[in-house]
């Protein structure tokens, strides 16, 4: 499909980690549960990076992702993120299901601090990060 033909109000639709209509987007799920966004994701083979490993920008992308929708579902307003700092501790496995948890550390004004985590279903952390998102002037 022609981008520049597609109407303005489906754009969002088109976000490559939450989008319905993106072909290629990870198609994530996020739900708002407490104080936190979460979502799950099982890497397939064209998520990986070295063997059998996902990708760790994906991994980034995914904590990115539930950080900035946390904000979005709770307060009404797009953030776009200012800066994300991303600790990669284990291997994500391709096929093995990870949880993706973000949420709201501290707001002042626009800016909003962030932090999220991946995790597998043992507990094992994958990835920590902490992000700094800001709502439009
Ligand atoms: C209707 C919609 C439906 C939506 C439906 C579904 C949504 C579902 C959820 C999706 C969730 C998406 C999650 C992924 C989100 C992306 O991927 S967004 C894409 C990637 N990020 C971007 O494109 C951002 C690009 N950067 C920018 O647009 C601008 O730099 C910013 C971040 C808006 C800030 O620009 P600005 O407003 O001009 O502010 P600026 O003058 O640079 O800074 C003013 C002050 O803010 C503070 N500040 C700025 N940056 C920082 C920073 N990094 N750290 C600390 N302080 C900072 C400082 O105090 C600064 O003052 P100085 O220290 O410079 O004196």
């Amino acid at each position: 499909m022609d981008l520049k033909q597609t109407d303005a109000a489906n754009r969002d639709t088109w976000c490559f980690a939450c989008g319905t209509d993106n072909p290629i987007g990870l198609k994530l799920k996020m739900t708002i549960t407490g104080q936190s966004c979460v979502a799950y994701f099982t890497p397939r083979r064209e998520h990986q990076s070295y063997a059998d490993r996902m990708h760790g920008g994906l991994i980034s992308t995914l904590l990115d992702e539930v950080m900035g929708d946390y904000i979005f579902k709770t307060t009404g307003i797009p953030a776009y993120t200012a800066k994300i700092d991303v600790r990669f501790r284990k291997a994500a496995r391709i096929g093995e299901t990870l949880k993706v948890e973000g949420r709201i550390v501290q707001h002042r004004g626009r800016l909003y601090i962030t932090e999220g985590s991946v995790t597998k279903e043992d507990g094992t952390v994958v990835a920590e990060a902490t992000a700094r998102m800001m709502t439009a002037k």
